[in-house]
């Protein structure tokens, strides 16, 4: 990056802070390939400290991209990206990631995975084994804390990733689609405590879906984006109050708005 765009990105994150904004990217791009793919193009949001924002968009369409450079994990190749200020560098401790596959360690039980990262950095105390226990009670999973995954359903070891990734003390959460994989039922279920959760340790939240109504029931604030170059074509705005009952999405208002971001897509 040249020393003009660092200026730029100095400046336009002591803008941020002020703001209460913790993620902030201005015509963030990416391309593959030498440039002959263009996943990402010119795309600039703030998001504000506690907020959920959902991201939709066709598959391709630079999702997983953005989160990753969000993550530290793979560089821009054009803008600028701050993450509490500062621009985007690497990998941060206080930004966790967590995806549709829960990759725990089959030999160790739901309190030792939640125990990993911890472990990564220092020996844990007792302190840290009755936080990740808490932690797996606050997931639903206090009858598990011994079990192995392979004595797990899918949704269940979806939930220790989830504890494992709050045990990480991560303020940013990017959760690229984690129930994805998962049937609807146990998704439903997953996504109204995933709206307790983050509410409770105050997180901020980016959250990849392919599902405009799953989208928009957990969010403050919905990233539209469209393929070819993907791009971010909306950022709209959530007015529901929370907390929110599943039966919402059966009003019009709601419905409303799920075609309102359906017509930015042009999937109607
Ligand atoms: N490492 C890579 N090398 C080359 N091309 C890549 C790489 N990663 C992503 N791409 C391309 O960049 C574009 C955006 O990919 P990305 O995974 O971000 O999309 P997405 O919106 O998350 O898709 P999905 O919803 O299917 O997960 C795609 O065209 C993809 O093929």
């Amino acid at each position: 990056m040249n020393m003009i765009a660092r200026e730029a990105e100095t400046q336009m994150s002591k803008e941020g802070e002020g703001a209460g904004v913790v993620i902030s990217g201005r015509g963030v791009g990416k391309t593959f390939a030498n440039g002959a793919v263009v996943a990402l193009e010119g795309a600039s949001f703030d998001i504000p400290k506690g907020d959920f924002v959902s991201l939709v968009g066709p598959s391709g369409c630079g999702k997983s991209t953005l989160l990753r450079m969000v993550a530290g994990l793979i560089d821009r190749t054009s803008g600028t990206l701050t993450v509490h200020g500062q621009p985007v560098k690497g990998p941060r401790r206080d930004v966790g990631l967590m995806f549709q596959k829960a990759t725990l360690l089959d030999w160790r039980t739901s309190l030792e995975n939640v125990l990993l990262p911890t472990e990564m950095v220092r020996k844990p105390t007792q302190a840290d084994e009755d936080e990740a226990i808490e932690l797996l009670n606050m997931v639903g999973l206090k009858d598990f804390v011994f079990s192995f995954p392979s004595q797990l359903s899918g949704g269940m070891q979806q939930r220790v990733a989830l504890a494992r990734l709050l045990k990480t003390g991560a303020d940013i959460l990017l959760l690229d689609e984690p129930f994805g994989a998962l049937d609807e039922f146990t998704r439903e279920r997953l996504n109204l405590e995933l709206m307790r959760i983050v509410a409770e340790v105050k997180a901020t939240t980016l959250f990849v879906t392919h599902n405009i109504g799953e989208a928009i029931f957990l969010a403050d604030k919905v990233m539209v984006m469209t393929p070819r170059p993907g791009r971010l074509a909306r950022m709209v705005e959530v007015p529901f109050a929370r907390p929110r009952p599943a039966e919402l999405q059966l009003t019009p208002e709601f419905n409303a708005l799920v075609a309102e971001v359906r017509d930015i897509l042009g999937t109607h």
